[in-house]
């Protein structure tokens, strides 16, 4: 039986996402990236992300899902100076705006790395271990492979964050079967049916799981 809950309307909903604005920077990436019909992360998630980086001090974070740059600028503004991002995108076009931002924002090339290709090739060719954080905003119908290759990738007490797990309504209804739904609800599944993380869901955005890996 689920648990009673209180749902907030609309309004709550909204004052919630817009209540910590973005740094300019991030705001104008999410403009881009909307103007171009894709979807960003939104606002609270960005104040999500940031808050999660500065908790643990995070010096090396992995992206998967470019885009313009909302995300990694969003780390970029959360790391202290020695913070390094690496960032994934399947389009390497998409990613050309992004080190324009970066550059922008006063970030140099040694603080990010930009990959283009297949996430699920390049994810095993970084180092074991080694990353605080790895947050999960490609392609749903690949999440279970990011999954697979984030638990590697992250050290004890890194965070797995995985963007948009409630995508539009889809995974809470039971009688959805589309293929969104099917595999991020194995995603979930492979997450906390691991051992290896202490996790919540938070309903800001399209829904993030965060884990941190015991
Ligand atoms: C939601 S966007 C990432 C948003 C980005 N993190 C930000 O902060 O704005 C998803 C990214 O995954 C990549 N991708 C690859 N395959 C995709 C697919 N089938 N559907 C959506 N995105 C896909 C896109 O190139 C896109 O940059």
């Amino acid at each position: 039986m689920s648990n009673p809950v209180h749902s907030p309307d609309a309004a709550s909903w909204s004052f919630a996402e817009d209540y910590i604005a973005p740094s300019p920077d991030v705001a104008e990436a999410r403009d881009e990236a909307t103007v171009n019909t894709i979807t960003p992360i939104s606002t609270g998630v960005a104040a999500t992300l940031k808050m999660l980086t500065r908790a643990i001090d995070a010096k090396a974070v992995v992206e998967v899902g470019t885009l313009m740059g909302a995300s990694g600028l969003t780390f970029l503004e959360g790391m202290g100076p020695d913070g390094i991002l690496t960032s994934i995108d399947v389009e390497a076009d998409n990613q050309i705006p992004a080190r324009a931002l970066f550059a922008r924002g006063g970030f140099t090339s040694s603080r990010f790395r930009l990959i283009s290709g297949s996430p699920i090739e390049i994810m095993p060719k970084l180092r074991d271990g080694a990353y605080d954080i790895v947050f999960i905003n490609g392609d749903k119908l690949e999440y279970v492979e990011y999954v697979a290759g984030a638990l590697r990738l992250l050290r004890h007490g890194g965070l797995l964050v995985v963007n948009d797990v409630l995508w539009h309504n889809h995974v809470a209804d039971p009688d959805d079967e589309s293929d969104e739904a099917i595999i991020i609800r194995e995603a979930l599944e492979a997450i906390t049916g691991s051992e290896s993380y202490t996790q919540a869901m938070l309903p800001v955005g399209n829904g993030m799981l965060v884990a941190v890996k015991d």
